[in-house]
């Protein structure tokens, strides 16, 4: 991608703040930085080009919001290269950890590098419009040589190739978190197909989570985002120890309907109706996952 292109700005310019305060140690479990890219490049293999959104403003929501940590993941646009996820950990005084993509020819220094930088897990991208290819059996070598770390698997994918993917899923010797509950049409409820088919690949293993995230890429009638509240307070209800939540800031490609961020944690307490829900998701679960030091 060249410079000359037009950058986007996929979040929200002066997000609100949230009317709900979440507990003490409460960890944005899914965001990403975008650059700086005069100091960290974007991949030429990027399908999007974003404006910067660095450490020093990450930093700056999460303190707004009234969240104390963040877990970072690699965004596609940085392909590889995790140069710019490693320098906003680093800024973060221990207040971030991070999930890596890296090429499945890694070396074994460079997955010790990431380790000792604060990566905790690597992400397996299947959604066509970010990534060129997903090579499963490759997937599945890194997968073997991330376990002797400790580290998780992280999966993105889209609700239509869940059934394809079972066989790779079954494979996979680490925990795994499903990205953004592999992005379910939530309009149907917590019964409709797409749920039904998540919470069998959740009662297939006891050792595959996912992030209850992204009520503005996947509720169709926006906010308040009813429907995904709908869909989503029983997942949270049946299964919560395995629960993450994040912002998803700075929402890559989100263009025509950026969330308000304070809005978005708001919906905090319709999805975790309880305390004890609230501190599992935000405190206890991201912390056994990527603080178990
Ligand atoms: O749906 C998306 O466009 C999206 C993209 C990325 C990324 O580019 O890494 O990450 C996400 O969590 C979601």
């Amino acid at each position: 991608m060249s410079d000359t292109q037009d950058r986007i700005i996929s979040w929200h310019p002066s997000p609100s703040r949230p009317a709900y305060t979440p507990p003490p140690g409460a960890v944005d479990a899914h965001c990403h930085v975008f650059g700086p890219m005069a100091d960290f490049p974007f991949s030429a293999k990027a399908k999007y080009l974003p404006g910067d959104a660095g450490p020093d403003m990450l930093f700056a929501l999460r303190d707004r919001l009234g969240f104390s940590r963040n877990v970072i993941v690699q965004a596609s646009c940085h392909g590889t290269d995790n140069s710019a996820t490693l320098n906003a950990i680093a800024r973060s005084e221990g207040k971030a950890r991070g999930v890596a993509v890296v090429d499945p020819a890694i070396s074994d220094a460079e997955l010790e590098r990431l380790h000792e930088g604060g990566i905790r897990g690597v992400r397996f991208n299947f959604l066509k419009r970010l990534v060129d290819d997903a090579p499963k059996d490759r997937f599945l070598e890194v997968a073997q040589r991330i376990k002797g770390l400790g580290w998780h698997v992280v999966i993105y994918f889209e609700a239509d190739i869940l059934e394809e993917l079972r066989p790779f899923l079954d494979a996979i010797p680490t925990l795994i978190v499903v990205d953004h509950m592999g992005r379910p049409n939530v309009a149907p409820g917590p019964e409709g197909p797409d749920m039904l088919a998540l919470r069998g690949l959740l009662d297939s293993r006891e050792d595959i989570w996912t992030k209850v995230t992204c009520p503005d890429r996947l509720d169709p009638n926006g906010p308040p985002w009813n429907d995904f509240a709908r869909a989503v307070r029983p997942l949270v209800e049946d299964y919560p120890d395995r629960v993450l939540w994040g912002t998803d800031w700075p929402h890559p490609n989100m263009q025509d309907a950026i969330p308000d961020d304070g809005a978005l944690v708001d919906i905090i307490p319709r999805i975790a109706p309880t305390v004890d829900l609230q501190r599992r998701l935000l405190v206890d679960n991201p912390m056994r996952l990527y603080w178990p030091d």
